[in-house]
């Protein structure tokens, strides 16, 4: 059952042992089989409609790509329809992600599942920060302020330095980020982290200026 953590982002919802070792296990070969991009850092493979990098939406160009049979016992159950864009990521030791909010105007529900060696994930937004652990094999839900109003990321390091004092090396890791695309548009105004907001405020701004132009004028 997915729970809510109890901390600041609010609504950053959690599973441990999503799946077994052993099923864990058995993906990661899998996922060693699999045809890779060749280059360092972090690499994806994209199911379902594919993720554009340009929009940060979904590529209208690439053709829908059915979820492998090895994906499908992973795909969450609660959402009432499976997501539309499914990456598995691969992170070599010592890869991050830069902090991001995922698009607000493409996407609704995200969740990401955690596979190989633990990672940190930190939390931001303004001078606040949140370390989160992501343990392989724990579903992870972002919902409400950690997914709108905070950015996350991992950062690009050979060691994570835990609460106690421990550091702890890197290793390899696979995720698999699940996303629903936003039906309707987002409200939420937040004119830092949403692209929905922002583009309002620019067709806003581009409306005074016309119209401060043609005043002048
Ligand atoms: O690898 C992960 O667990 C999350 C990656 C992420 O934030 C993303 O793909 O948007
Ligand atoms: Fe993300």
């Amino acid at each position: 059952m997915m729970e809510e953590l109890p901390i600041e982002p609010k609504g950053i919802f959690w599973q441990n042992d999503f799946i077994t070792p052993e099923h864990e296990q058995r993906l990661i070969a899998t996922f060693r089989e699999l045809k890779w991009p060749e280059r360092p850092g972090r690499i994806s493979l994209h199911y379902g409609y594919t993720f554009d990098y340009k929009t940060f939406g979904l590529d209208p160009d690439i053709p829908y790509k059915e979820f492998p049979e090895w994906l499908q016992p992973l795909i969450p159950t609660t959402e009432s329809r499976p997501p539309e864009q499914v990456c598995l990521q691969y992170y070599p030791p010592g890869a991050g992600i830069p902090p991001h909010t995922d698009a607000h105007m493409a996407y609704d529900q995200l969740y990401a599942l955690s596979m190989g060696a633990p990672t940190i994930m930190q939390f931001r937004q303004g001078e606040k920060r949140k370390d989160v652990d992501l343990l392989p094999r724990s579903m992870m839900q972002m919902t409400g302020d950690s997914r709108l109003h905070w950015t996350h990321g991992i950062k690009k390091r050979k060691t994570d330095t835990l609460p106690d004092g421990t550091v702890r090396p890197r290793e390899e890791r696979w995720s698999i980020t699940y996303r629903w695309s936003r039906e309707g548009e987002c409200e939420c105004g937040n004119l830092e982290f949403c692209d929905v907001a922002q583009r309002r405020n620019g067709v806003e701004k581009e409306k005074r200026s016309v119209k401060e132009l043609s005043e002048s004028s």
